[in-house]
């Protein structure tokens, strides 16, 4: 696992620039193959990656924001759709998170149906009712070439994000950077609202922890930006 900032000084040095900008966890959730390895990679890279293997456990990805003037950071912790690549790790996905993604495939029913087991594992593993949660349907660029009863219409999801609480977008992680940049600035505007994370929230981290790296991240990098 790679860490993208270490910090090694003094704990005034610490205070003083976390209070300078807010780190929140974002969990990135949904069945395999939706797109949110290419959606946290538009988020943060400002592209689409040309290619794409099934995620391994959690890959951590960063993007600064400024919201009225604030910096803040927001952690995203893309996760494996896979059951067999995220069961042993499930808990640690969901420890001190601040919102939550949840995307599905428009061009997939089933990733939309899924979306009710995704929501039991985050009842399960106790996420607040008050902790911000996101519903995104990607691929709005296969609606045209698709019949419209293989898609998941609008009217669906809002129905469903309703229902849920959830703030709903449509985007396209290959064609639509503008949607995806909308995602972001909801997520920004909704998180800078909440109080302060607390000490003990979770530091920042680029790169991966897989199934077989059993050891505590969150214990591992103290990072400020
Ligand atoms: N047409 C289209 N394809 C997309 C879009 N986003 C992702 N894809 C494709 O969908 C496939 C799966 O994308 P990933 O980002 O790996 O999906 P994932 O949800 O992270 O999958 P897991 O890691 O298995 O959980 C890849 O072939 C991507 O190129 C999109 O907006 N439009």
């Amino acid at each position: 696992m790679e860490s993208s900032l270490e910090f090694s000084g003094s704990l005034g040095s610490v205070s003083s620039l976390a209070s300078r900008c807010r780190t929140f966890k974002v969990l990135v959730i949904g069945d395999s193959g939706v797109g949110k390895t290419c959606l946290t990679h538009r988020l943060c890279a400002g592209e689409f990656p040309s290619r794409m293997e099934a995620t391994i456990g959690v890959d951590f990805r960063e993007r600064l924001l400024d919201v009225d003037g604030e910096k803040i950071k927001l952690q995203l912790w893309d996760t494996a759709g896979q059951e067999r690549f995220r069961k042993s790790m499930v808990q640690h996905y969901y420890r001190n998170v601040h919102a939550v993604l949840f995307v599905y495939d428009l061009s997939c029913p089933s990733s939309f149906s899924g979306l009710t087991s995704w929501l039991e594992e985050c009842r399960q593993n106790s996420v607040r009712q008050e902790i911000p949660r996101f519903l995104v349907g990607n691929k709005t660029d296969l609606r045209e070439s698709r019949r419209s009863d293989g898609l998941v219409s609008q009217e669906r999801a809002l129905d469903f994000a309703r229902t849920h609480h959830m703030t709903f977008f449509e985007t396209s992680a290959k064609s639509s950077p503008n949607a995806v940049e909308d995602v972001v600035a909801a997520i920004g505007a909704k998180l800078k609202g909440q109080k302060k994370p607390s000490v003990s929230s979770p530091p920042a981290y680029s790169g991966s922890f897989k199934l077989s790296n059993q050891k505590n991240p969150e214990k591992d990098v103290l990072s400020c930006c």
